[in-house]
């Protein structure tokens, strides 16, 4: 999916939710432990009910590699189902990979051949070269960390150097000369408040992935005061507060209603910002 395609479907749905499927065995209701695939099942009804009011979604590998064979076949099983039934959706692998070149290799093709998702996130610390070779695929991004919604973003993120430039500042000018807005998005957290001003002088143009709006507390307009540009450039990304609103048989209503909530408020500021 090119960036135009994804702005496209922003105008479309008046929407840029990306609904994270961090789909843990031990939250899902207890009705769905008696299928034979109790982690896809969950996926596909939260998909079915919250396809209208998101573009993207975000399964994080961690979910699924933790129940090992199982939790893989589940993910590839999800994201084929979202490419099946609703192709126009951009399909995230939260992954935070990144290693020596022949390492990310691997990587890369397990994401975008085997598994076949639109973006994987990246970690930068290993600098280009672990970088590159996920950028080797036409039409897929990169979704480079810089500067992470956690209280430990300002262990390393925020330390200056001898010139006054943070570490996530280098992150984005640097890793410019990579790729361009059209193969690569940064995530930066939706904690992070008015520092998104700051990432917004370095890369006025790209699409930035901030996760932390529900559970963790972010601020959905003071991302968009700050961090939005003319193409919206931002995917927000929630996921407990719209997978577990509601640990019933009615789970996938609640989340449909949940991830309404947040599109409607998203429509607001579309109005508003853009
Ligand atoms: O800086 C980061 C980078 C990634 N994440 C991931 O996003 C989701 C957030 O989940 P919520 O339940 O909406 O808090 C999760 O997969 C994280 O691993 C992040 O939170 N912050």
């Amino acid at each position: 999916m090119t960036k135009q395609q994804l702005f496209a479907q922003i105008q479309k749905k008046r929407s840029f939710l990306c609904v994270g499927l961090d789909t843990d065995i031990t939250k899902i209701p207890e009705h769905l432990l008696e299928k034979e695939d109790p982690i896809y099942a969950f996926n596909k009804e939260i998909i079915d009910k919250t396809a209208s009011y998101c573009v993207a979604y975000k399964p994080n590998l961690a979910f699924y590699e933790s129940q090992g064979l199982t939790g893989w076949l589940a993910f590839e099983k999800t994201v084929a189902y979202i490419r099946q039934r609703y192709p126009d959706q951009f399909i995230i692998a939260d992954a935070k990979r990144g290693d020596i070149g022949n390492t990310s290799e691997m990587y890369a093709s397990t994401f975008f051949d085997t598994a076949r998702v639109d973006a994987v996130t990246v970690a930068p610390y290993m600098g280009e070269d672990s970088v590159t070779p996920f950028l080797k695929y036409n039409g897929k991004w990169v979704i480079l960390l810089a500067l992470t919604s956690n209280k430990g973003s300002q262990d390393f993120q925020l330390l200056q150097d001898q010139n006054g430039e943070r570490l996530f500042e280098k992150v984005l000018r640097q890793s410019q000369a990579w790729a361009s807005a059209e193969q690569m998005m940064y995530v930066v957290g939706a904690t992070q408040g008015r520092l998104f001003e700051e990432v917004r002088k370095i890369v006025p143009d790209h699409f930035l992935l901030v996760p932390g709006v529900g559970a963790q507390g972010g601020s959905l307009e003071e991302v968009c005061h700050y961090g939005m540009n003319r193409e919206c450039g931002l995917l927000v990304n929630s996921s407990r507060a719209i997978i577990y609103a509601d640990t019933t048989e009615t789970f996938a209503e609640t989340a449909g209603k949940e991830a309404r909530k947040l599109q409607e408020e998203m429509a607001g500021m579309l109005e508003k910002y853009l």
